[in-house]
């Protein structure tokens, strides 16, 4: 854990203060911005969030060893304080004061887009061990430190976690550092501090209205990435899909210079002949005069683009283009992206995170190409999130499969049974049916499977717990199939 010895005057110095009191040079060990998470000699940060207030639990914070405040309202505590507009908008700077601005001491990539993030920092993390780099990497499933994994909850962690990950990166060797940045985390000020190099956008889709209201808005905050991209490093550059619609805004706002990306319109990246099997996507990127053929073993169109991008990365920052096709061809999946579970059934199971409109279609698209029999979907949507995508899911899932079965995902505070109405609003034309216990609705699709079937179990991807209420359960959709196919007599394990 990185420890921090900064007098509290160094550490603001960046930023607008309203107003102090106390003594301002005393030394900061560490942040913290909450105060169940309090150590001894920090710097709490007092958040008004949408739950709670931070500067209510601010005299708890100075009980566990707090030495200062960062507050929007002077408080009655006897420790030095420092007045600002935002607590939130600073946090981010403050934090990496506090850890030495580790992101000016590594090659900072960051990704964002709708769909593809995770799976573009797996494959750039790739791209870059294979040039013999120590690499980092911060996302949905965690970060990992030069293979090390540590667990996290968040796909971009707050803004003082991420800090002091990328301090622990540079304390551990890294060179280069890879993370999702998610349009919560850029709207809420997560990655503020944070020097990029390289900006990626994937996909702008269907997703988290319940948080940003508008597309219009969710585009603005994921534009924050590539309108950041300037500071003491160079060059920097943003990395664009040019067959998106947010191509053109993305272009207008970005501080660094583009390169394109894309299968249909003309770019500095195409990829052409493009071949997509049960296996994978085979097809060549024309660039700069120049012609690489690329195998990628995830199948769908999608791959196509997530291939493109970690190849057009690798290739713009200097690497020979056959290696960067090398390591692409290395990689042997992302966990819970299109992952099939082999036991030896006669039968395909596919278990993917698709959790949006868009994916979901992709990814059903996708099984059905390769499915010579029926395509059975098992899925459904996460509670305290968008609801407007649910019957859009229903619709695109009805589209493409022959049997659905709808099922809870993980449903928080809501109540299951009206998630799936809302999914069943958008479902015609489809046989379908409704099994809430998500384990019984996989067993149901293993039994009903027939040979050259295949299952496709979306939404959880690589998760292993589900979520009711505010209790987490363990649940793994990979070990819940194994299971039920285990129950069918098949045990054959060949993955
Ligand atoms: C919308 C959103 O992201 N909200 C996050 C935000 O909430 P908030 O600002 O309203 O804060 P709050 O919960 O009211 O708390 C206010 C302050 O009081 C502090 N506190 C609270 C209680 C206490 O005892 N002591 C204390 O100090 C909290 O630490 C916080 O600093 O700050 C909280 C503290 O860090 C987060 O827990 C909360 O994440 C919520 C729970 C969440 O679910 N976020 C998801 C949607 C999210 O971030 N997802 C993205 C996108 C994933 C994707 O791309 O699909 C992600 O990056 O993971
Ligand atoms: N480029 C893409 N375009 C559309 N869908 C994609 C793309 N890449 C992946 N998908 C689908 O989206 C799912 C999630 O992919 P991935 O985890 O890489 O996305 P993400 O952007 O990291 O998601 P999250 O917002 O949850 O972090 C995959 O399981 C797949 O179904
Ligand atoms: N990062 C996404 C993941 C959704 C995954 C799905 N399983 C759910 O719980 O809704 C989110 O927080 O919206
Ligand atoms: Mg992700």
């Amino acid at each position: 854990m990185p420890t921090a010895n900064k007098s509290l005057v160094d550490i603001i110095k960046e930023i607008e203060v309203q107003a102090s009191s106390g003594d301002c040079q005393v030394i900061i060990r560490g942040m913290s911005m909450d105060s169940r998470h309090v150590q001894p000699g920090d710097l709490y940060a007092c958040v008004p969030g949408s739950q709670a207030d931070g500067h209510d639990f601010a005299g708890r914070a100075v009980d566990s060893g707090a030495v200062a405040l960062v507050v929007e309202r002077l408080l009655p505590l006897a420790v030095p304080q420092v007045k600002v507009a935002s607590v939130r908008q600073v946090i981010g700077k403050l934090a990496a004061a506090v850890y030495d601005c580790p992101s000016e001491k590594l090659e900072l990539v960051g990704v964002t887009g709708t769909n593809g993030k995770t799976t573009i920092t797996h494959l750039i993390e790739k791209i870059g061990i294979k040039h013999g780099k120590k690499v980092g990497l911060i996302g949905t499933l965690g970060a990992r430190i030069n293979g090390r994994d540590i667990p996290g909850e968040r796909t971009t962690p707050e803004s003082i976690e991420v800090q002091k990950l990328l301090s622990e990166m540079v304390d551990e060797g890294v060179s280069l550092a890879v993370m999702e940045v998610s349009s919560h985390a850029l709207s809420l000020g997560r990655v503020a501090g944070c020097e990029f190099d390289a900006g990626i956008f994937t996909n702008l889709t269907q997703d988290h209205l319940d948080y940003h209201k508008t597309m219009k808005d969710y585009l603005n905050a994921k534009s924050r990435l590539f309108a950041g991209l300037h500071g003491e490093k160079q060059p920097k550059i943003s990395i664009l899909n040019g067959d998106d619609p947010a191509f053109g805004e993305l272009c207008r706002v970005s501080a660094a210079p583009v390169v394109s990306y894309g299968i249909h319109n003309s770019v500095d990246y195409h990829a052409e002949d493009v071949r997509v099997t049960t296996e994978g996507v085979r097809f060549q990127v024309r660039f700069k005069e120049n012609l690489q053929e690329i195998s990628y073993a995830t199948p769908g169109f999608f791959s196509v683009y997530n291939a493109l991008a970690a190849f057009a990365w690798g290739v713009e920052r200097g690497y020979s283009a056959g290696t960067v096709a090398e390591a692409l061809a290395e990689i042997a999946g992302v966990p819970g992206r299109f992952e099939s579970v082999r036991m030896g059934q006669p039968f395909q199971v596919i278990v993917d995170y698709a959790h949006t409109p868009d994916g979901l279609e992709n990814v059903v698209r996708t099984a059905r190409d390769f499915t010579e029999g029926r395509l059975l979907t098992v899925f459904g949507c996460g509670g305290d999130r968008d609801r407007t995508k649910r019957p859009l899911m229903g619709e695109v899932a009805a589209q493409g499969s022959d049997f659905l079965i709808v099922t809870s995902d993980n449903p928080r505070t809501e109540d299951p049974d009206q998630i799936i109405k809302e999914i069943l609003t958008g479902v015609s034309e489809v046989e379908s049916i409704a099994i809430r216990d998500r384990r019984e609705a996989i067993r149901k699709a293993c039994h009903m499977a027939k040979p050259g079937d295949t299952i496709l179990i979306a939404g959880k991807g690589h998760e292993t717990y589900q979520i009711f209420g505010t209790e987490v359960h363990p649940f793994d959709d990979r070990e819940v199939v194994r299971e039920a196919l285990r129950g069918l007599g098949y045990a054959s394990l060949d993955n």
